[in-house]
């Protein structure tokens, strides 16, 4: 990937460059790449923003195409230097079905690794997930772990064993031999809780607190910590990564990065309260104002309905005993290992990111739909 200062000349493909990180990423790349000449931007659905980026000095390419498609993921990678791979099925409420997340973000992440192979493409930077860890079905907490940190990771639900299953593909890649005869460098990054501007639960929450009278009822213990992390640092890990990895190929290959940042560590709805609250919304309670014994309840009565419902339509709330999980079970990093791998640092401070999500919310500011 030898870059000459003056022309630049590297071409880079986004899979799933019109989802909520996505977005991130291509336009992060467009303001801190200067190598690059051409981003392509793979979707199943393409945003229109798109449009307003190929006015600039980097080509920027839309592909519509599906992930599952092997012939599809092979054209887009065809002379690509670099695959930032985020596409992938995000669901944890039961909209999808186990099938299809399977296809997507397993069977998906194969062919990108056999496209980069045929194709003769040496760098894949792979969208992981800190559900790859956990929280585990025991509920046992991860309290400001690293990537080292001994932990039980044991899954049940579809997503997270998808993403954990995609995760190994792509470690397990590292050192292929791609066309041409050069090998194969990929890494994972493993993203905590994403927020930032298009995040659309957060978004869900605010609306609920509007319907609600401008308020939210707590439901988790304060004392329990949910890690979070702002999408434009996100992004920046993915750029940063995808720069460094032919030089640190050594090093880099093969590993996985927590996501991390300056975010607090906080509960799941008292760090949303960090948007909410200055957007005239207000959480009640200092303790969970069910007990947690009915929250299983409501949990499981979701499941239910959503089982009695499925032949007529889709019941798919927020509250179900996997998300239940997530919020009530510590799960935060604590770790220097992107730092130094490759030197990176946050992009936004706490101050920044949180400023910028809040506008994103008031509808004031933010690109991200
Ligand atoms: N949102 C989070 O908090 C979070 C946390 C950790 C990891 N992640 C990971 O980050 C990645 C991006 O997540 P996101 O939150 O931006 O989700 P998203 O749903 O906003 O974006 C995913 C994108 O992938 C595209 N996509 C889905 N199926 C596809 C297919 N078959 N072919 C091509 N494109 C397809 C979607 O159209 C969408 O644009 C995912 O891999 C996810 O697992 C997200
Ligand atoms: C107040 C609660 C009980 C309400 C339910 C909150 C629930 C919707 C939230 C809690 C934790 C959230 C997940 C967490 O931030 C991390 C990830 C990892 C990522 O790979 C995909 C998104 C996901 C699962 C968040 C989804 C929303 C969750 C479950």
């Amino acid at each position: 990937m030898a870059a000459c200062a003056e022309a630049p000349e590297l071409v880079y493909l986004v899979t799933g460059g019109c989802g909520f990180l996505g977005e991130h990423v291509v336009r992060m790349l467009l303001e801190q790449e200067p190598r690059l000449r051409e981003l392509r931007v793979f979707d199943l659905r393409l945003s229109p923003w798109l449009e307003e980026l190929k006015t600039g000095p980097v080509q920027v390419t839309a592909i519509q195409g599906d992930v599952t498609q092997a012939h599809e993921v092979a054209a887009a990678v065809s002379g690509a230097h670099v695959v930032i791979h985020t596409a992938g099925v995000v669901d944890v409420f039961g909209r999808v079905s186990p099938e299809t997340i399977y296809k997507v973000n397993v069977q998906g992440t194969q062919n990108v690794i056999e496209a980069c192979v045929q194709m003769g493409t040496r760098f894949l930077v792979h969208t992981s997930s800190m559900e790859v860890v956990g929280p585990n079905i025991k509920g046992q907490p991860f309290h400001r772990g690293d990537e080292d940190t001994p932990y039980e990771a044991v899954h049940k639900h579809p997503y997270p064993q998808s993403k954990a299953q995609a995760e190994r593909l792509v470690l397990e890649a590292n050192g292929r031999e791609v066309r041409g005869g050069l090998t194969l460098v990929t890494c994972a990054l493993r993203p905590t809780g994403i927020y930032g501007e298009g995040h659309q639960i957060m978004r869900d929450f605010y609306r609920q607190g509007l319907r609600l009278g401008g308020r939210l009822f707590r439901a988790v213990p304060a004392s329990v910590e949910h890690g979070r992390v702002y999408v434009g640092n996100v992004a920046w890990m993915h750029v940063l990564v995808a720069r460094e990895l032919e030089q640190r190929a050594a090093l880099m290959g093969g590993q996985v990065y927590f996501c991390y940042d300056q975010s607090p560590y906080k509960s799941y709805e008292d760090f949303n309260m960090e948007f909410l609250g200055p957007c005239g919304l207000r959480l009640v309670g200092t303790r969970p104002l069910l007990p947690h014994w009915l929250l299983v309840l409501l949990t499981a009565l979701n499941t239910l309905l959503q089982w009695l419902l499925r032949p007529l339509v889709l019941y798919a709330p927020l509250l179900n005993p996997y998300t239940l999980a997530m919020a009530n079970t510590t799960f935060t990093v604590s770790t220097n290992k992107a730092q130094r791998h490759f030197g990176y640092k946050p992009l936004f401070s706490w101050e920044v990111s949180r400023a910028r999500t809040i506008l994103w919310l008031q509808g004031k500011e933010g690109s991200a739909q």
